[in-house]
């Protein structure tokens, strides 16, 4: 089947992660929609410098208008941001009978009835996951994988710029000013940093998505926004010593005994030993509540090219199974085409890869632990760290026997195995070695 063609406005950050991951991920993303998914051209107000940013690849002008009506475009992307030239092209778009894939959360908060309106009456998609809370699923999740709740709460850390000058503020000890440069060089803040600074961006985000989990239009010009500007250090020392930490929330409730709902984004204390208060940089979170689900806590990416593009890509991919919509095509069970799974199989556990957690109990006298350290350099498994402490469960024998915990770094699970048997035979061992797997996840 011919690929999906796509008409991109903007040659930004996220553009340019778009484009890469695009060209990356090709033969995987055709698996999963279908069909190839192209860009056909690029619209950029400065053709010299995308041209410097996205490569050759692509063909780039500088007529916008023209690109949004092209009859060869099945898809249009904006990536420009800001609520006019955006509101104009994207209802352009939906005018000429296209679906619209947008990064633009200004837009919809301001624009979203209209915009969403003028889609219905024409019939076409608009998808804005990279919207809210970058590369989060956020949107899916509350549209589709949350559809049995009553949502009854959000509350989020939404905006990546503010999140990261908090945290660098508090663990570095840096300037305010410093950390904002910082947070534009890594391509996280917007055009006017004064969206994130002073809590718009975070407010954006919140109105989107109190719409979607309450089933409203979009209420921005009704949302009670303050930022971090104000926030003094003396403050977040203080929460810190009460057991605090002060993040910049994003908060919409349903407020039944009023029959209203709550929209509001300021900084905020939250116990120190939450989740959400431990959410750093600029990784973003949102703590989403349901009656039937209870609470679910979506953490990931909230700004930058490639985590922003994951989630501009995942509704392009959307849109394509929309655009061929039979049944085949629709989402399918197992997320790839049924004639496109593959036959790579799932290995046997000694071909996997992991750190380990082992625990000996040991003889508590000389070359010990060098017999022990030999046996795993001789099959190249690096250790993490070492750990002595007393066992106390020794019995009348306690006084000469330590334990003995030792982490190490990844490896193959056949060759720690090897390593542990060779181990367990040592007459130092005096108690069958614990072994346990230890994953990072960062
Ligand atoms: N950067 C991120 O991490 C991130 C994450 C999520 C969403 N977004 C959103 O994605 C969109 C793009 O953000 P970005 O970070 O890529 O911005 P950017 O400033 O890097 O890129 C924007 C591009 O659009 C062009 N542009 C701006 N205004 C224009 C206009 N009026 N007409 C024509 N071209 C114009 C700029 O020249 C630039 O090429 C924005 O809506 C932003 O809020 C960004
Ligand atoms: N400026 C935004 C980009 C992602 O929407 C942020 O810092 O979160
Ligand atoms: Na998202």
């Amino acid at each position: 089947m011919k690929a999906i063609q796509l008409g991109l406005l903007g040659a930004g950050t996220v553009a340019g992660g778009v484009v890469q991951v695009l060209q990356r991920n090709q033969a995987e993303i055709r698996r999963r929609a279908g069909r190839g998914i192209e860009i056909a051209a690029v619209a950029a107000r400065d053709v010299a410098k995308a041209r410097h940013s996205l490569g050759d690849s692509v063909p780039i002008g500088d007529d916008f208008e023209a690109l949004v009506r092209r009859p060869d475009i099945d898809i249009v992307v904006e990536l420009i941001g800001g609520t006019e030239r955006a509101r104009s092209l994207v209802l352009a778009a939906i005018a000429a009978g296209k679906p619209v894939v947008t990064a633009n959360k200004a837009l919809l908060a301001v624009h979203g009835t209209e915009i969403f309106e003028a889609a219905r009456e024409r019939g076409v998609a608009i998808g804005f996951e990279a919207a809210v809370a970058g590369g989060i699923p956020i949107i899916k999740s509350l549209r589709e994988g949350l559809s049995a709740n009553r949502i009854e709460s959000i509350a989020g850390i939404i905006n990546g710029t503010t999140n990261f000058i908090l945290s660098e503020m508090r663990s570095k000890g840096l300037d305010f000013d410093v950390v904002l440069k910082k947070a534009q060089e890594l391509g996280y803040a917007e055009a006017d940093p004064a969206f994130d600074i002073e809590g718009v961006d975070a407010a954006h985000k919140a109105t989107i998505m109190s719409a979607i989990a309450f089933g409203t239009p979009v209420q921005f010009e009704r949302a009670h926004i303050e930022g971090i500007s104000k926030l003094q250090a003396a403050d977040i020392r203080y929460a810190e010593q009460l057991g605090y930490r002060i993040k910049l929330l994003g908060i919409t409730k349903r407020r039944d005994d009023v029959g209203g709902i709550e929209l509001r984004v300021h900084p905020t204390l939250i116990p120190a030993t939450r989740l959400i208060a431990n959410v750093e940089g600029a990784m973003n979170a949102v703590l989403v509540k349901g009656d039937a689900v209870g609470a679910t806590l979506h953490y990931g990416r909230g700004a930058g090219a490639e985590p922003t593009a994951s989630a501009v890509i995942a509704d392009l991919v959307d849109v394509t199974r929309l655009i061929t919509a039979d049944p085949e095509h629709r989402v399918p069970h197992l997320a790839f085409q049924p004639d496109a799974l593959a036959a790579t199989q799932v290995l046997p556990i000694a071909q996997t890869i992991t750190a380990f957690y082992l625990r000996l109990t040991v003889a508590d006298e000389a070359g010990v632990l060098a017999n022990l350290t030999r046996i795993l350099a001789d099959r190249r498994i690096s250790i993490d760290a070492v750990l002595q402490r007393p066992n106390h469960e020794g019995g009348a024998d306690g006084e000469n026997q330590t334990d003995l915990i030792i982490l190490t770094h990844d490896t193959l699970e056949g060759d720690m195995d090897a390593a542990l048997a060779l181990m367990q035979a040592l007459p130092t061992v005096l108690a069958p070695i614990v072994k346990l797997r230890k994953e990072e996840l960062a």
